[in-house]
This record gives structure tokens, sequence and C-alpha cells, in this order.
């Protein structure tokens, strides 16, 4: 029984997280977005999408049409488990990623600041599958983020 136990532990794959956060609309949370990855990556999960919590994600993605960055990214979300966007700064594109998860039933977290005047897209947003939580600090967010891929 203990070896079928490790068995199917040793079986289980590595959640595929979908990480979402502003590029064009600011990068000033850059590092939270690394902190994000970092912590995904710690916890067993894998980053489909690092290039958003890359420095030198402007050098790469300059060489890419805005048609190859829409296809690679909606191909990437169609791939994950779940996806988790910091929505502190607000952003276009993170906004729509977050509803085409939710029109292709893959469960989100969001996780912002309290400060942020987030969207009442997200905060009044009745879906099941959306969960927005407010993070204080750095222990409280990774906290959330284990919490969640928990699940997965
Ligand atoms: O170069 C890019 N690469 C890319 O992967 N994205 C995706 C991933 C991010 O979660 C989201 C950011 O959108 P925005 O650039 O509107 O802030 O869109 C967005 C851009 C630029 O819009």
């Amino acid at each position: 029984m203990e070896d079928l136990d490790k068995i199917i532990i040793s079986e289980k794959q590595s959640p595929k997280i979908f990480l979402s956060g502003s590029i064009r609309g600011g990068r000033q949370l850059l590092e939270t977005y690394r902190f994000i990855f970092d912590t995904l990556e710690e916890a067993g999960a894998e980053v489909l999408t690092w290039h958003v919590a890359d420095p030198e994600l402007e050098k790469v993605e300059m060489r890419m049409t805005e048609e190859e960055i829409y296809a690679r990214d909606m191909d990437l979300l169609a791939r994950s488990d779940a996806l988790i966007a910091e929505v502190t700064v607000p952003s276009t594109g993170v906004g729509y990623e977050i509803c085409r998860a939710l029109v292709r039933k893959i469960p989100v977290l969001c996780l912002y600041n309290p400060d942020a005047a987030v969207s009442a897209m997200v905060l009044g947003n009745p879906d099941p599958l959306l969960e927005a939580r407010a993070y204080s600090d750095k222990i409280s967010l990774k906290n959330l983020i284990t919490e969640f891929i928990k699940n997965f």
C-alpha cells in the first residue's frame, strides 16, 4: 500500500500555471512577478509564461510580431491547469487572459496589493472559478499561492 502511494505521488504531474502580469500596462511590479514565479517553481509547479517575470522580456518579444505573441500566449493558456494573475497594475492583456481562462473553465487566482484599485470586473465577478485575494506582504502572498496550487 505504501509503495502504491509512492507510485501515485511520483506520477503526479507538476501543475502547469499561466502566470499573468502587466507588460505594456507597466513593469513596476516586475520584482513581485519574479517572487511569484520563484514561489511557484519552489512549490513544484511549472510556469508556462516564465517570460512575464523575465527582466529581459522586451528584447525577446521585440523580435516577435503581435500575432506571434498572441498565438503563443493563447496556446500556453490552453495547456494550463490554472491561471494566476497579479492584478495590482491595471493591464488590458491581464484582463483579457483572465476572461479567456474563465471561458475555457480554467481556475483563476487574482492577487493584489490592498491599496490597488482593482476592477469590479474582477472583484465583483461571481464566477466560482475566480478567486481574488489581497496580500499585505510576501509571506501572505506565498501562502495564498501555495494553498491555491495544492488543488492541482
Ligand atoms: O509582449 C507581450 N507578451 C505577452 O506575453 N503578453 C501577455 C502576457 C501578460 O500576462 C499580458 C500583459 O498584457 P499588457 O501588455 O496589456 O500589460 O499579456 C503581452 C505582451 C505585450 O502586450
